[in-house]
């Protein structure tokens, strides 16, 4: 540590990283959002210190959201959007200055859309531990230097009790829709057990009542990409006198995770076994076409992520199980008598249907009873990001309730 602030005089109003961070004179390393960069469409909240389900302590949390949609004067027009593991607050609008993608739901959001922003106030936080813009492992820690690898420990617990606080900081005390995909997903559920007083309906899109030993599996190998590689130090690489971060983990962790967002037939169909740069078809130069697809994404990937925030959120979704403390899956999903939601991809190969389903099977608000709502795609996991028109109609059928 290089730079420190006594721990009496940190700031707990709100102060950006930028500030502190002209204090340090040390410019970012990491890809993701950092503060200094140009804000966008975000906005910010502060909920204060946050304690975690392990009883650790983060001070001055903030939660960078973006809304679209006027809240009513009844407030009772909102809804609440959970996005995936490496998504953000940006449903809608193009990448550009301070948003590293396009709106990754531009054709469910917006006027007279699935979501119509004339009708419904749609708020879309970023999660706590990301890198666009909520207090993650990036951000500052009361010493004045990044959290790095000393980050707290989050489970998806934590992260869904920030977003009450930080619902309750907007002035919204219930929500009219909570929807999430994928990790989105798992807080959304969470968000219905822990708070059914604060939504009337729900949607999980994509996501398993508790992280199976598959699951978990999958996560360590991408986990431990990361952390073996030579420039993580643990965590703490935001200070590399080379600059360099643990880029080439990331990019692998990367390239697992897209594989299992995709199905095995799409890439097949897609991709085949087709060459690139042809030198020889026995591999001797040049990469097959998925090899350089899979390169592509691991590398734009580390340009716009973070490494230690991208270990928080995996770790997160390991703790993921709406039984814990609860008496079971079973006993905490039949406390869902509001309407839900419960969309199943069946090509979907990262959370296979077997978790919708048990989830629409012990929830008494399931709308398509014990049996999750499918949506034909042969996208797999991704289908939630690309089958707007399929996923936009049951949104809205379930809007109408
Ligand atoms: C809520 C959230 O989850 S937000 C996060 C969602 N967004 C992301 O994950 C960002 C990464 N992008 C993706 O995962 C996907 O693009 C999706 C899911 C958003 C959309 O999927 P698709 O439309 O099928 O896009 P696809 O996966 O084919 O990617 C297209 C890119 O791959 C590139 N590409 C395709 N084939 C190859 C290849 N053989 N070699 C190299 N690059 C290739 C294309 O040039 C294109 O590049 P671009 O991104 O610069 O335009
Ligand atoms: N493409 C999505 C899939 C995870 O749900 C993401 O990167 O967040």
């Amino acid at each position: 540590m290089d730079w420190q602030t006594p721990e009496d005089s940190f700031p707990t109003d709100f102060i950006t990283d930028a500030q502190l961070r002209a204090l340090m004179g040390r410019p970012p390393i990491s890809g993701g959002w950092r503060d200094g960069d140009p804000v966008g469409e975000r906005k910010f909240v502060n909920i204060g210190t946050v304690t975690t389900e392990q009883g650790e302590e983060i001070p001055n949390t903030r939660i960078a959201y973006e809304s679209f949609g006027e809240l009513n004067e009844q407030r009772d027009n909102a809804i609440l959007v959970f996005h995936a593991l490496t998504g953000d607050s940006h449903l809608i609008g193009p990448a550009g200055p301070g948003h590293p993608t396009d709106g990754w739901w531009t054709e469910i959001v917006g006027p007279g859309k699935p979501l119509d922003t004339d009708r419904y106030c749609i708020v879309a936080p970023n999660v706590l531990g990301g890198c666009q813009g909520s207090t993650g492992p990036g951000s500052l820690s009361p010493g004045g230097h990044e959290w790095g690898g000393s980050f707290p420990y989050l489970t998806v617990r934590d992260q869904v009790a920030a977003a009450a606080r930080f619902a309750t900081e907007l002035g919204i005390d219930r929500f009219h829709t909570v929807i999430g995909g994928s990790m989105g997903g798992m807080h959304a559920l969470e968000w219905a057990i822990s708070h059914p007083d604060r939504v009337e309906r729900l949607a999980v899109i994509a996501a398993p009542p508790v992280t199976t030993a598959d699951q978990i599996g999958l996560n360590l190998v991408q986990l431990e990409a990361i952390r073996s590689d030579p420039y993580y130090h643990g965590g703490n690489y935001y200070d590399a006198p080379d600059g360099t971060g643990p880029h080439h983990g990331l990019a692998t962790a990367r390239r697992l995770a897209l594989l299992n967002y995709r199905s095995n037939t799409e890439l097949d169909d897609r991709f085949g076994r087709s060459w690139q740069s042809a030198v020889s078809p026995l591999g001797k130069g040049g990469r097959f076409a998925v090899e350089s697809y899979l390169d592509f994404h691991g590398n734009k990937f580390t340009r716009r992520f973070d490494a230690n925030s991208y270990v928080t959120l995996v770790q997160a979704m390991n703790s993921h199980d709406v039984g814990r403390g609860r008496g079971g899956v079973r006993a905490a999903l039949s406390t869902l008598q509001l309407p839900t939601l419960v969309l199943g991809i069946p090509s979907d190969r990262l959370f296979t249907l077997e978790g919708q389903d048990e989830i629409a099977r012990h929830t008494p608000g399931s709308l398509d009873g014990d049996r999750a709502t499918r949506i034909d795609s042969p996208f797999g996991h991704d289908a939630f990001l690309i089958e707007f028109a399929l996923v936009g109609a049951q949104l809205e059928r379930l809007l109408k309730l």
